[in-house]
Order: C-alpha cells, then structure tokens, then sequence
C-alpha cells in the first residue's frame, strides 16, 4: 500500500478517490485548555503519559529500525535518495536510479510548434489555438499516447538536454560519509596497540549512545545482512550509526509525541516523518526562543495588564504575525485570562488553541481541508510568487511528493522569461523523476508551454501538472497580464481538471511578502499559499499574518533546500514547533 504523502496516510485502494480524501492535517489530539482543576495533570497522571508516550516512542523507534533493515523498505530515505543522486552506479541502489536515470524532459521543439508569440495567442480565439496547438501536437511534438512515447525512448530519441544530473550533497549523505570515514578510521586503527584519541572517543560516544539507548529501549538483535568486513565494523558501531539519520534523542521523543497526538500509530511512523518534525522545530527555532519564554513569564503573571498587553503585542509583531492577527490574538488570551487564573503552561496550551484556530479558519471556509491531488483525474496546480521565492524548489519537492505518493505527475517550464529557469526545473524534475514540457526557445510564450503541457497531460493521465511561471518580467503589469493568460488557458483548455492556484512566499520576507500577495491574488485567483525557507527565520509568525490577512490556506511548508524539505501544513505540527519549549 503506498503511503499518500498529501494525506498522510496509506492510500486505501479499496476505497474510492472521495471516499479516500481526508484532511492532510489530522485532527489534533491535543487535550483542549479546560478549567484548571480538572485539567492540572496529577503527578500520577504526568508520570502515565510519560510512560504511554515512551512506549509509542520505542515501538516507532523500534519499527523504523526494522523497515531500515528491511530490503523492501516501501520508499527510499532522504539519504538512499540523496545515495541515488550521487552514486547511481551501487548496485544496490539500481532499481530507485534506473528509473530516475531515463527521467526524461520532454522539449516542446519550437519549430514543430506553432509559433506562439504573445501577440498570436492573444489574437487567436481559444478554439484556433487549441486547433492548432491540437494539429502541432499530433505532429511530432508532444506525445500523445504513452504507447507511442515510452519514456525511456522519448529519453534516449528525443530529450538531450538534461542527462547528466547536476547534483548537490544532501546534507545527510555528508552526515553518512562522515560516519563511514568515522568507522572506517576507528577500525583501521584497532590493530595499533597505542590507544589513540580518536579511539577513546568512539569508545566514549559508543558507551554514552549504548547508555542512552538501554535506558530507553531494548536493542533488537543485530540481523548481519552481509557478512563482510565493513558490517564487522558496523557491528562495534552504536546504533545510531547503524541506522544513520536515526538516534533515539529528544528530537525524536518530540516527534513523536506529535504524531501520537494526531492519532498516528507507532506502526505507520516513518523516518522521514521523524526527520521532517525534527527540522520543522529546528527551523521555527528562532522564531520559537524569540518569544516562548517571554510569553510564558508574562500570561504566568495572571490577568494581562495593559504593560503586559504591550509587550506580547510587542513580540508577536516582531515575529511578523502581523497587526490584526496580533489584535485577535491579544484580544482572545485576555478574554480567557479575566476569566481564569491559568498558570503559564495552560496559558500557552489555550494560546496554541488561538493559533491553531486562526490556521485553520480559512479551511473550514473553503469546505476542502484535504489537499492531496484527486487520483484518476487531472489535478493542475499552477505555482506563482515572485522570483526567489522558491517556485522552482517547491515544484521540484511536490513533484517529489507526488512521485513517491504514486501519483503520475508532469511538469510544465512556463518561466519561459528567465532562461535559466527552464534548465533549473528540469534538474528538480530529473531529480524527482518526472517529465517537463518545456519549450527550448528564448522568450517562448509561457501560455503556449502551458497549453502543451495541458495536452500532454490529457493525453497521457497525467494525475498532476504542476506549472513553473514567471516570477518577474519587464513590468509588474505584463507579469499580471501573463498569469491572467495562463490561467485562462488552463481553464479553458482543461475545464474538467481540479485546478489551484498557489502562491509561493518566501516567509523570510515577512510582512513585505504579504503586499506581493495581494497583487497576485487577483491575476491567479489563489487558492492557497506555500510558505517557504521557514527554516532560520525570526519571522515564522508570517504564517499568521498570512491566513489572517489574506484568507488564505496554508497548504505546504518548506524548511530547507532539500528534496524533503517541503510536507503538507498541518496548523497542529507548525503551532507544537512554533510554542513547545
Ligand atoms: N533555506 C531554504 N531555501 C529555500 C527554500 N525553498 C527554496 N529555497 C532557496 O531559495 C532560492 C530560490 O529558489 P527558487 O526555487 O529558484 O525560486 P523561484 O521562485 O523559482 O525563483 P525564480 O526562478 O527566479 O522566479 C534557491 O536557492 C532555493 O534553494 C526553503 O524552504 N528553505
């Protein structure tokens, strides 16, 4: 069963794409603020939770640990993925490369098209482009059955471009080959009969690890899958060693808690799951020091005096929650606060409830709180936002969601203004292993792309096309007046497909992203929102803001530049990362 990474959860074949659609955030579990005698937990009471929460801990820690020494773990790890990239020749990696290796990117031939200059298609009624661009693509341009394009052919016959794949590290991997270098150079030196310093280390961060993880947890047998010299060392290694990217530490325990909170079972908890949560809190860090422990010496002081009031205010617009989201804010915990006498912890869980409310009010709205692609239909998500935004990096991670979520999924280069940008998408898309339509000519008209990626799409099942566009051209004017285009075309030529709009903002912008937004949100018709490089920001209260001002759902977060670093909102998640001390 593939597990659906927009849901979160395992897509249940047995059940109909409607019947399957639940809400990527699930209902937060989180005991609601009540009043302060019943809900002060007992030490009993704590002592049990700790317990319960423990033992989830293990039994996830546990089960990841044998999906990691499972050859048929159900889908790669960051660092297998970042391993592929780099190393596609191990063999042991071959069946994930061989597909990624024949990727191809589908180049829309200028000459075969129909020349599309803005002015053509501007001209044209929708009918003559669509009979045109009909007539172009059953030509030669853009395969119209899978049949008669297989994808390797289409990569060997007539994609050229992108063969060799740029690749950068992922941090992981680096993490991994130091810990290789690692074994590797205590090994080699357990034959000298001076104990060097290096040795006494390992054998003190060995110990310490072997410490930690018999207080926590019962070592399952080692299970030697290769009998050679390098598992002989790995057998003197500690366990997180053995499983790289997984140590039994606070980050996890953290983690973990937030997903049992949501109603997870430990069975279904996974690395990268782990590994997402712990990057989230990391990236909200700033954010989180810059005003946790002010807040909780302030709402721990009773009532909210008018000082008091100015100095929460104070902090929130620091962290760029903006003004009226600030004011709803302010209003609420004081309303709670006249009422109770609440201690600082409880004042913060009722503040996490404020919170989350707020991220959630524009779902509730919208009556459509999931936001996974619907399986078996053409689902278009057309990606906006200024340039340096992180369009690009974001299409390349959904594309990557998509993928491993079993979604078949298309990329159109529709930032046809830059031309580096075409090459840049379709490095993500080798990477992700998904095609890109795109059209090698310089100042290409993007709704021509746009109209062949579309075609391409039907002709193909594609079940997610995802647009790249512009970030910027000569004027703000023609850049609105582009998506104006783009997005008529997209309902014209597709008006069956689930279409959406998103905006992608860069959260390090803060308020000033909030502005761009508006602009945006007539040419496209938003729908939703991307926040990106939430990771090393003081200002991570912009998703606030951004709800609050804009109406719009959050639908995806990014914290980081890799591959992974992108996962469905969840108000819960980001609220737990935001205020948990
Ligand atoms: N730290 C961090 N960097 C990010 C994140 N998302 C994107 N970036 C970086 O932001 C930079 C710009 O990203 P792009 O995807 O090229 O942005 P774009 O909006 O497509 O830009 P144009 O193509 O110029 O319109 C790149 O260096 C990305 O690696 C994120 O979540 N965290």
């Amino acid at each position: 069963m593939v597990f659906n990474w927009f849901r979160r959860q395992h897509n249940d074949s047995s059940k109909t794409p409607s019947e399957n659609k639940q809400g990527e955030t699930p209902p937060a579990k989180e005991p609601q603020p009540e009043p302060a005698e019943t809900s002060t937990p007992t030490p009993e009471t704590a002592q049990d939770s700790t317990a319960d929460l423990l033992a989830f801990a293990k039994a996830a820690y546990k089960n990841i640990q044998q999906k990691q020494q499972s050859p048929e773990a159900e889908t790669p790890t960051d660092s297998a993925v970042a391993q592929t990239l780099v190393e596609p020749t191990a063999t042991e990696i071959q069946p994930v490369q061989t597909s990624k290796a024949v990727d191809t990117v589908t180049e829309v031939d200028e000459t075969a098209q129909s020349p599309h200059t803005d002015a053509a298609v501007e001209e044209q009624s929708t009918q003559e482009i669509e009979t045109s661009q009909v007539q172009a693509a059953d030509a030669t341009v853009v395969p119209t059955t899978t049949e008669e394009l297989p994808i390797s052919v289409t990569a060997a016959d007539s994609v050229t471009e992108v063969t060799e794949e740029p690749t950068t590290l992922n941090p992981e991997l680096t993490v991994d080959e130091t810990e290789t270098v690692d074994t590797e150079s205590v090994t080699s030196q357990e034959s000298q009969p001076a104990i060097s310093f290096l040795e006494r280390a390992a054998a003190e961060r060995q110990a310490k690890q072997e410490r930690l993880i018999a207080s926590a947890i019962e070592v399952p047998q080692p299970q030697v899958v290769q009998p050679s010299a390098a598992t002989a060392a790995s057998t003197t290694t500690p366990e997180a060693e053995k499983f790289p990217g997984l140590a039994f530490d606070e980050g996890f325990m953290w983690s973990a808690e937030v997903l049992a909170a949501q109603g997870r079972r430990a069975e279904d908890v996974s690395i990268e799951e782990i590994n997402w949560l712990k990057k989230l809190r990391q990236g909200l860090d700033k954010t989180r020091r810059g005003i946790l422990n002010q807040l909780k010496a302030i709402v721990g002081q009773g009532p909210l005096n008018q000082a008091a009031v100015t100095e929460i205010e104070s902090l929130l617009l620091q962290a760029d929650v903006g003004v009226e989201a600030t004011d709803y804010i302010i209003s609420a915990l004081q309303k709670k606060l006249r009422e109770d006498v609440t201690p600082p912890e409880e004042a913060i869980a009722f503040l996490k409830e404020i919170l989350r409310h707020m991220l959630d009010e524009p779902l509730q709205k919208s009556h459509k709180p999931s936001f996974a692609p619907e399986k078996e239909t053409l689902n278009i998500w057309l990606i906006t936002g200024v340039n340096g935004a992180g369009k690009t990096t974001t299409i390349g991670k959904i594309s990557h969601l998509a993928k491993k979520s079993g979604y078949k999924c298309l990329i159109g280069a529709a930032d046809t203004f830059r031309a580096a940008a075409v090459e840049q998408v379709k490095v993500w898309g080798t990477r992700s292993g998904v095609e890109v339509i795109a059209n090698p000519g310089k100042n290409t008209d993007p709704a021509a792309v746009v109209f062949d990626a579309i075609a391409a799409a039907q002709s193909r099942e594609t079940e997610l096309l995802l647009v790249d566009t512009a970030g910027r051209l000569q004027n703000k004017k023609n850049l609105m007046d582009e998506l104006t285009k783009i997005r008529r075309i997209i309902d014209k030529k597709a008006p069956n497909a689930k279409i959406e709009s998103l905006l992608v903002l860069d959260a390090t912008l803060g308020q000033n992203g909030l502005r761009q937004a508006e602009v945006f949100s007539q040419a496209a018709q938003l729908s939703g929102v991307v926040l990106t490089k939430l990771d090393g920001t003081a200002k991570g209260g912009v998703a606030l803001a951004v709800v609050q001002q804009l109406g719009l759902p959050i639908r995806f977060i990014g914290a980081g530049e890799g591959i992974e670093d992108l996962r469905p909102f969840s108000s819960y998640e980001f609220v737990e990362a935001l205020l948990s001390g």
